[in-house]
């Protein structure tokens, strides 16, 4: 857990979108007090109210351009096909030499929509944190969602080194470890780490669902951590994830058909009885995991389900 710092990074921080990566960012920037304030802004007004009501963020705002004034860092924490309209709405009101950043799942895109409304003087660094829940909303969010996560940043053509490394810094007071990397190799990684298996775990509800037995209690009672971790998987916002197959396209498809190429090896594998292919593709991806855990690479599974703390 991160101390509490001498000196906040930031003087204001705007959060555009109180849903569950803001509310963790507002909780974790209190915590170890890297703002000197933290204003925020969400569409609707009853998410408006739930955040005033629960403390989210020192002021909340009405429209998103009165949130952004005067902040030296705004973060906009909306759905990814939401960040060019919201970059549009808060362009005239962003202070110079501001930086600007994003925390969207997918960098090229969301890059492609907001890069051309940042004004001249004003810093463009996007990121994207690797931690996250199937919860969303004002309420879902809780300090530790970073901590010993990797958060991404991704600095496009112009992003001062300045500008890179006082987020960096933000990131890293929020308890996560701090990588830098390219657009498009961050969405080819993401296609394979996080926006496929997402996708797997949606069709495999889906085809349980299909044969009516996913809500039988008894199959949920008896049913294997693997399955469960896909419902879980499966509940994550819809929104969210449509957006983010929409924009991470060619990255995911690319993924797929690498996929399904493996999968139709295992089907036919299965249906010839080819016992010694299933045996080795199930070593080599034992060895995989094994790799893993011995690299010490398999941080602990964040605490699921954990509504918003103070
Ligand atoms: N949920 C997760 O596990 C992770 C999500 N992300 C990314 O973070 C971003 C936010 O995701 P969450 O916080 O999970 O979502 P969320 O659904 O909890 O919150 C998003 C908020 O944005 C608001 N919103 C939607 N469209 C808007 C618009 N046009 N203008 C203003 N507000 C708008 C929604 O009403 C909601 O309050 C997304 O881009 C997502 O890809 C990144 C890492 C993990
Ligand atoms: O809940 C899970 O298992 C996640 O994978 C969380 C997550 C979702 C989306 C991201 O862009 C990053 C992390």
């Amino acid at each position: 857990m991160s101390e509490i710092t001498a000196k906040p990074v930031y003087n204001r921080v705007a959060l555009i979108g109180l849903g569950l990566i803001a509310s963790s960012m507002f909780w974790a920037i209190k915590r170890a007090g890297l703002a000197g304030e933290v204003t925020g802004y969400a569409r609707s007004a009853e998410t408006r109210d739930t955040a005033r009501r629960i403390g989210l963020c020192d002021r909340v705002c009405d429209t998103a351009s009165a949130a952004v004034e005067g902040a030296d860092l705004v973060v906009l924490c909306v759905p990814v096909g939401a960040m060019g309209g919201v970059a549009a709405e808060i362009a005239p009101a962003l202070m110079p030499g501001a930086t600007v950043s994003d925390v969207g799942s997918v960098k090229r895109h969301v890059i492609e929509d907001v890069a051309p409304h940042i004004p001249e003087g004003v810093h463009f660094v996007p990121s994207h944190p690797l931690a996250g829940t199937e919860h969303s909303g004002p309420e879902s969010g809780f300090a530790e969602l970073f901590d010993n996560r990797w958060c991404l940043l991704v600095p496009v053509d112009g992003s001062a080194p300045e500008a890179v490394a006082r987020l960096r810094a933000l990131w890293e007071g929020m308890g996560a470890h701090v990588d830098e990397m390219d657009a498009d190799h961050h969405d080819l990684v993401l296609a394979v780490t996080s926006h496929t298996p997402h996708l797997i775990a949606y069709t495999m509800v889906g085809v349980a669902d299909d044969l009516r037995r996913v809500t039988d209690s008894e199959v949920i009672k008896y049913s294997a951590a693997g399955f469960r971790d896909f419902t879980r998987i499966a509940a994550s916002d819809p929104t969210m994830w449509r957006d983010v197959f929409l924009t991470n396209k060619d990255a995911t498809l690319e993924i797929l058909g690498r996929f399904t190429e493996e999968l139709f090896a295992l089907q036919r594998a299965i249906r010839t009885g080819d016992g010694q292919h299933l045996h080795d593709y199930f070593t080599r991806t034992r060895s995989i995991r094994r790799g893993i855990i011995e690299a010490g690479q398999d941080t602990a599974a964040p605490d699921f389900g954990r509504g918003a703390k103070k």
